[in-house]
């Protein structure tokens, strides 16, 4: 079965809680927080404040993904706000393994996130040290955005990669995920579903992630 992992980025900020107490007591595995800081991706989206006030009552996993430069400046704060999953971007990191170091040595899972145009070979030096790849079947920066096909090819790239390396990394899709292109994400080789769009704007959350989970 799937983790689904739904994407807070496509809740209503009006009424926060409402939406964690929704995700708390769905079929849903993960919280997922997408940090954007304007310059990595051409999007604003919250910070501690934010993340420190979904922790309060957030009762599951916090997979949060960094979409900003220099990510190594805010490891430890990431921990103290309650992050389980800190993920950096592989483009954003000029010492991509002292990070992931950095971000082990706070007790936190280690995730590299990847864009749509980054080849997966580029993770193989690093995928034996990782709990997570983020890989982004969208450009990262907005919800609700069309799931990139050629990123199911890069699925079963890096499957191979992470049985060759004896890695014990999770494969996690996140953008454009639906309930019409989950099953091949799945078949592909994906551990973890992020669901933003699909979730959020469904007449039923809860009742979408219990069928994302079934799949
Ligand atoms: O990282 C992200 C955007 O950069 C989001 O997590 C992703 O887009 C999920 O949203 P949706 O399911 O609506 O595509």
């Amino acid at each position: 079965m799937p983790l689904i992992a739904p994407s807070l980025l496509s809740a209503n900020f009006l009424n926060l809680e409402k939406d964690v107490e929704m995700i708390n007591q769905s079929e849903a595995d993960w919280f997922h927080v997408d940090v954007m800081d304007g310059r990595f991706v051409p999007n604003i989206s919250f910070g501690f404040p934010v993340l420190n006030a979904v922790n309060k009552i957030a009762k599951k996993t916090l997979d949060v993904h960094l979409m900003i430069v220099e990510p190594e400046k805010y490891i430890a704060e990431f921990a103290k706000a309650g992050a389980n999953y800190l993920s950096v971007h592989i483009e954003a990191c000029n010492h991509l393994h002292r990070t992931i170091q950095m971000i082990h040595g706070e007790g936190m899972k280690a995730g590299v996130a990847i864009n749509p145009h980054t080849p997966v070979h580029l993770l193989s030096d690093i995928i034996a040290d990782i709990d997570l790849v983020c890989m982004m079947s969208v450009n990262p920066g907005f919800g609700g955005q069309k799931f990139i096909r050629h990123t199911l090819t890069k699925i079963a790239q890096l499957k191979t990669l992470i049985n060759q390396c004896e890695s014990k990394a999770l494969i996690e899709i996140d953008g454009g995920v639906t309930l019409e292109n989950a099953g091949e994400i799945i078949a592909a080789g994906a551990d973890v579903l992020v669901a933003g769009n699909t979730v959020f704007s469904a007449a039923n959350p809860t009742e979408m992630i219990s069928k994302l989970k079934a799949i």
